[in-house]
């Protein structure tokens, strides 16, 4: 379980975000994060995986509060998708994810037959085994974005975080890498959370949804988020239209003046 407790993150003493009540992401749950640009979402990511100060309150990983535990147990614990480039542009791609074992590597580094199976695997799942030798500094944004994802399962943690995980993907790219990491976390009872704004896509298929809006971060299954209406309050547009829990895009028609809306329905599998 990863606990936020009165949490208050932010920069210096200005807060951008707070929870008022408890909130608990268990295991086996796929999150969506969202919230307007600039409403925090990216700095809670990295307050959750430690790589952010925190202003006020407590993050607790398994109970264990985050500011406690070593390096190793975060390694072994949570793994983490960021929207920066921190790490050598040089490494191949096979060889950031032999690295992302090193949790798990005895202290001369040396994988083990296994080791190297789960790294293909995820590979094979990944569509990523033709760049295996390619350096990361000749991908492209989108072909980067899959390898990184790969590389935090590889690391094989309870909890992953990931920061827009699909914004450099194409729409079949897109849904195809958000279904696998669905059924990833509910076949293998990880808990994923991962900040988007393709709202359909998300909101179809997470289980639960963390929301920051007005400075307020809140949890709640899809179903309720839906029924509270807070899309609406949120993406205020004349745009868009979110009666019933419905996404809806406004689509003008020049002849009869009348503006409709084109609905999709977020609570509807994709397939
Ligand atoms: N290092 C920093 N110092 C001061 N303020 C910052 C810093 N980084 C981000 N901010 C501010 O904190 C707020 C939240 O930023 P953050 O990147 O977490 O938002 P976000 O929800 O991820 O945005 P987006 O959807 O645009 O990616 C913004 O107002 C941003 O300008």
């Amino acid at each position: 379980m990863i606990r936020l407790e009165h949490l208050q993150i932010g920069y210096g003493h200005c807060v951008i975000a707070q929870n008022d009540n408890n909130i608990a992401c268990a295991k086996g749950k796929f999150i969506t994060l969202i919230g307007a640009n600039g409403t925090g979402k990216s700095t809670l990511l990295r307050a959750i995986s430690n790589n952010q100060h925190i202003i006020k309150g407590n993050i607790y990983i398994n109970d264990y509060n985050t500011n406690n535990i070593s390096d190793l147990y975060k390694s072994k614990t949570i793994s983490v998708v960021l929207t920066n480039r921190e790490f050598s542009q040089f490494l191949t791609v096979e060889e950031i994810l032999y690295l992302s074992r090193a949790p798990y590597t005895n202290f001369l580094g040396k994988l083990t037959p296994s080791d190297i199976d789960f790294v293909e695997e995820i590979m094979t799942d990944f569509e990523i085994l033709k760049l295996r030798s390619r350096r990361l500094s000749t991908l492209s944004d989108g072909q980067l974005q899959r390898v990184l994802i790969a590389r935090a399962l590889v690391q094989d943690t309870p909890y992953i975080v990931m920061d827009e995980p699909t914004s450099h993907l194409d729409v079949h790219h897109k849904a195809e890498i958000l279904l696998k990491l669905r059924d990833y976390c509910h076949q293998h009872q990880k808990c994923i959370i991962f900040s988007s704004h393709e709202l359909s896509i998300a909101l179809a298929l997470a289980d639960e949804v963390l929301a920051i809006h007005d400075l307020k971060l809140t949890h709640q299954s899809k179903a309720e988020f839906i029924g509270t209406g807070m899309l609406a309050k949120m993406f205020p547009s004349p745009l868009l239209n979110f009666k019933d829990g419905l996404l809806g895009l406004k689509i003008n028609d020049d002849k009869s003046k009348t503006h409709n809306f084109k609905f999709f329905n977020p609570l509807q599998p994709l397939y």
